[in-house]
């Protein structure tokens, strides 16, 4: 069932911004991030597209509606969307990613990797984010390994991680020997993330940084020269700042 008329459960759409992670990382962006995540991670930075208790504030919306608001941020001109969360792959967001191909948009996701879904076929980038230990959630491997299925030969692919602790790390490490072909990118986790109800909470930007540091040591101690290691761009520029 994927129905074209089915609503989508939006929380935010907002850009153009800079794509602040991972493989895209720098390239202009409007970010549409759905509501509600199968997940709890114990540090989530969103929780306001992830609490049901923030559901008030989360819109059903037509495609039309939706795609309407990404053309008039973007100026009508051609861009990478990027559909995050939440987890946007428990919404259906295949009709939304039709409508903006037609426009000439490339369409990306952020997601876990615990729900697979046939449209990620029609993604440009798929960036798929296991959650290490610390997060307090278990990936299905065999649902991670469908999500690659899925996807087939269609989009970019890459793994990112978030890295708070030598566990967390020691699991990237065990995550990329089990998907060798896929680019990996590690960033250091924010361990002030913003409480729901303030976008713009204090942040411990010098802990992150010391924290990457010493991912940074890990690395090319480790030889593990096909790594990439970034910050989360837009937290160095913007904090715990929401819509950027
Ligand atoms: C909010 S999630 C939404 C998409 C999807 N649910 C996921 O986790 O991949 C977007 C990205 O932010 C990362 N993230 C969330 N909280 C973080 C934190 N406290 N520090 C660093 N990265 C974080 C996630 O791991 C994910 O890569
Ligand atoms: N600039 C910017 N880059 C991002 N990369 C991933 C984000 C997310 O929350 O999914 C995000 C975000 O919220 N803003
Ligand atoms: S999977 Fe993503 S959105 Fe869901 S709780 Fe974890 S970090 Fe937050
Ligand atoms: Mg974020």
């Amino acid at each position: 069932m994927s129905g074209v008329s089915e609503k989508i459960r939006i929380s935010e759409i907002f850009g153009p911004t800079i794509q602040g992670e991972g493989m895209l990382i720098g390239q202009p962006t409007v970010f549409v991030r759905t509501g509600g995540c199968d997940y709890r991670c114990s540090w989530c930075d969103t929780l306001h597209a992830v609490d049901s208790e923030y559901r008030h504030n989360w819109l059903a919306m037509e495609v039309e509606t939706i795609w309407s608001q990404v053309h008039y941020l973007s100026g009508g001109v051609p861009l990478t969307v990027s559909l995050s969360g939440g987890n946007p792959a428990i919404q259906p967001l295949g009709g939304l990613i039709k409508r903006g191909k037609q426009d000439g948009y490339r369409f990306a996701i952020e997601t876990q990797g615990s729900v697979a879904r046939d449209w990620f076929a029609d993604l440009d980038f798929l960036v798929l984010s296991p959650k290490p230990p610390s997060s307090g959630m278990k990936t299905d491997w065999d649902i991670l390994a469908d999500c690659l299925a899925t996807a087939g030969g269609g989009p970019r692919i890459g793994l990112k991680f978030v890295v708070f602790d030598d566990a967390d790390y020691a699991f990237a490490k065990d995550a990329a020997a089990r998907l060798p072909d896929l680019p990996v990118y590690l960033q250091p986790g924010n361990h002030t993330p913003p409480p729901p109800d303030d976008d713009d909470a204090r942040i411990d930007l010098d802990g992150i940084m010391d924290r990457m540091l010493w991912l940074v040591d890990k690395v090319t101690a480790d030889r593990w020269f096909y790594a990439t290691v970034l910050p989360q761009l837009h937290v160095l520029l913007w904090g715990n700042k929401r819509g950027v």
